[in-house]
């Protein structure tokens, strides 16, 4: 396919980092692409391309099970994985359905997210579990080029992070609805004043409403066809609107962003993007996110920076977790928690 060189999200051939060698050109492009926009795409992953093909089809043959068979494996207030198609962000509901997949540990004891729920439906765990551990693996040596591109040990944010970690897998479906306005017109020159109204109708029109991950790194394997996912290039500057450019998908790469925790890790050097999916009118698309997390025991706090200098004060990833999970999964009357909430003033 043809690599769109206009674009501010740039591909980026990872084949050395995968294969464990950090050198200062490759980390450099990985720096300058996470201080901005904070999205790339990676080429040369490594990720065998039948397991991807696996994946895709497993992704689709789940989605195309019958809504009994998916709600029978619902995720509840007590159980963050598994399926669901009412989930929120920042209070509003998506127009999309989904499954989360997470970590089992290691020592197979409970994870504190919750365990997995598994459709009826042969070949799906082996997929999905298999598809999980390439992007876990990728994961780790991206963040370690991340820690090499700030003059780092690559190994720095590793002590956060290993075995014990809590990424998950999320399998998204965003369905055409026929009948329904969508926001697919005008895309470009969005009613951004009716966006910004607390309850406003525009916000039922999006797949996933604006938002930044709250994990470390996402991993990213969108639909080849369709392109609604979008990136607002001026959240981190305030002076001026939101202006949102696309991030196309390119094919047989990954798209990669930093989350809230590589913002914590890194005192703000690295900044995680504001991002939202557009609902669309003619085609259905398929998504799958990684969520590169900390393990459960992690606290988090700036690396980078000496005492005084810290941006962040110290916080519990398990804490910050549960406590977005319990607002995407309902309606609680607060606003979700943000990593601002542990702003050191001043700094
Ligand atoms: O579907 C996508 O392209 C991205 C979804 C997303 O941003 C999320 O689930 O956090
Ligand atoms: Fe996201």
């Amino acid at each position: 396919s043809v690599i769109d060189v206009t674009s501010i999200v740039k591909t980026i051939d990872i084949s050395r980092i995968v294969n464990g060698v950090y050198t200062e050109e490759d980390c450099a492009l990985i720096g300058a692409a996470c201080r901005s926009p904070g999205f790339f795409h990676i080429s040369n992953h490594g990720i065998p391309k039948n397991t991807i093909e696996r994946f895709d089809e497993m992704v689709r043959a789940f989605f195309d099970l019958p809504l009994e068979e998916k709600l029978r494996i619902r995720r509840t207030e007590d159980n963050s994985r598994g399926f669901a198609h009412d989930e929120l962000t920042k209070r509003t509901l998506d127009l999309k359905e989904l499954y989360d997949y997470g970590h089992t540990n290691p020592d197979k004891s409970p994870c504190v997210d919750g365990i997995n729920q598994l459709p009826d439906l042969p070949g799906f765990h082996e997929a999905i579990s298999e598809y999980y551990e390439e992007c876990n693996k990728v994961s780790a040596c991206l963040l370690r080029a991340i820690a090499k591109s700030l003059k780092l040990e690559p190994t720095a944010f590793d002590a956060s992070f290993g075995e014990n970690h809590t990424s998950y897998l999320r399998l998204n479906k965003y369905p055409v609805k026929p009948g329904v306005e969508l926001w697919t017109d005008n895309r470009s020159n969005p009613d951004e004043q009716q966006e910004e109204e607390s309850d406003s109708n525009s916000r039922k029109l999006l797949g996933v409403n604006r938002h930044f991950d709250a994990g470390a790194l996402t991993v990213l394997r969108q639909d080849d066809k369709v392109s609604s996912l979008q990136v607002n290039v001026n959240a981190h500057n305030p002076s001026e609107g939101p202006h949102w450019v696309d991030v196309s998908p390119v094919k047989d790469a990954l798209t990669i962003n930093v989350g809230d925790m590589i913002q914590v890790l890194t005192n703000n050097e690295y900044k995680a993007p504001e991002h939202r999916v557009l609902a669309s009118r003619n085609a259905t698309r398929y998504s799958a996110p990684f969520f590169y997390n900390p393990n459960f025991e992690a606290t988090i706090e700036p690396q980078l920076a000496g005492e005084g200098q810290k941006k962040y004060s110290k916080f519990s990833w398990l804490h910050f977790r549960l406590s977005r999970f319990a607002g995407d999964h309902k309606d609680t009357g607060y606003k979700d928690i943000q990593i601002a909430d542990f702003r050191i003033n001043n700094k």
